[in-house]
């Protein structure tokens, strides 16, 4: 099961940035957290009980692959490769376990470093990750040098993934927790930078995304913005007839005027678009680490630039901006 123990024996200290919202981060966790409801969490579970034990001698959060090296036999890779494929698919990394290397789906790093240019300094920020998958992210911020990172994804298996990685990277200041930015305590204004970054176009209401995420910041906080984004001027906003690149909860795709216009309704100031970038194949791609349907076959195969749907193919602006 996903122990929270840690993260609680931090909370419990009066001056950590979250100790107000404890007991309703608590609550709403006992809330929505079964422990083994999920048909599959004991096949994760015992994914995780057969990792084997290996003593890290270092690690290293700042380079393409988050990384933990230390000595280890050929039998314990072979050991290590078998567990972590039990956690298959791997989507967001890429990792390298003690030279096992999780060639994940997505090339996070490259998103990480099209992002990372533009922040500014992450050194002793306390940061919220909205939509963290597997975490890889915010094992990224944490070698930038922050003080806490809290991590939250719905899907319980993310979290699976990320306590076997930080099993070895063993990154105790940052945390996953299995909610939705929905369930986060009410103005908890106490974060100093809050990333979303592919979760605006998965909800219906952008715009309580954005109050949501504005509220878990501190008044000049910094909002990290990544979403799909088509071409256009303002008022360009696409939504899908139904499925869009293949995937089904997709809603609004604004042009980037338009998003940087709901930016500053929603009470932030200072938007700008730091970073647009269409997908490439290399980025999201079937690997041996995730070896079901990718972004190519999500593409119209005679004309890349479209989905197989006919709209723009996936195009990702990142904004950045302050809370007023
Ligand atoms: N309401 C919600 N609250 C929190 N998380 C959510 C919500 N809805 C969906 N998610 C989660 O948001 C993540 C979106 S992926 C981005 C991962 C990473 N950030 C990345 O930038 O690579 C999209 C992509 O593939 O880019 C998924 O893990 C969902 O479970």
């Amino acid at each position: 099961m996903i122990n929270f123990d840690e993260f609680f024996r931090q909370l419990a200290d009066s001056d950590h940035p979250l100790h107000p919202f404890a007991e309703q981060i608590n609550t709403t966790i006992n809330s929505i957290y079964t422990p083994y409801s999920h048909g599959d969490e004991i096949s994760w579970q015992q994914a995780i009980e057969q990792l084997p034990e290996l003593s890290t001698e270092s690690t290293d959060l700042n380079s393409s692959a988050v990384t933990a090296r230390g000595a280890v036999s050929e039998n314990q890779q072979q050991q290590l490769h078998k567990a972590l494929m039990g956690l298959h698919p791997w989507r967001k990394g890429p990792f390298d376990l003690f030279d096992v290397y999780i060639d994940t789906e997505w090339r996070s790093d490259w998103k990480w470093q099209r992002v990372a240019a533009h922040l500014g300094s992450l050194r002793y920020k306390n940061i919220l990750d909205v939509g963290c998958g597997s975490g890889y992210h915010c094992l990224r911020m944490a070698g930038a040098g922050a003080n806490t990172v809290v991590g939250i994804d719905p899907s319980l298996k993310f979290l699976y993934q990320f306590k076997a990685i930080n099993y070895y990277t063993q990154a105790n200041n940052v945390h996953l927790l299995p909610l939705k930015s929905e369930q986060l305590p009410y103005r908890m204004q106490c974060f100093d930078t809050v990333f979303s970054m592919g979760v605006l176009y998965h909800r219906k209401s952008p715009f309580e995304h954005l109050e949501e995420l504005k509220y878990t910041l501190k008044p000049g906080g910094q909002l990290v913005l990544e979403t799909l984004v088509v071409d256009g001027g303002l008022h360009t906003v696409l939504v899908p007839d139904d499925r869009y690149a293949q995937m089904r909860n997709v809603w609004f795709l604004p042009s980037c005027d338009e998003l940087l216009r709901w930016v500053e309704r929603a009470g932030f100031i200072n938007a700008k678009v730091v970073d647009v970038d269409t997908t490439k194949l290399e980025e999201q791609r079937s690997t041996d680490w995730m070896n079901y349907q990718s972004l190519q076959d999500f593409l119209d195969p005679n004309d890349h630039a479209k989905t197989v749907e006919g709209y723009q193919a996936p195009t990702r602006a990142t904004i950045i901006a302050t809370r007023k």
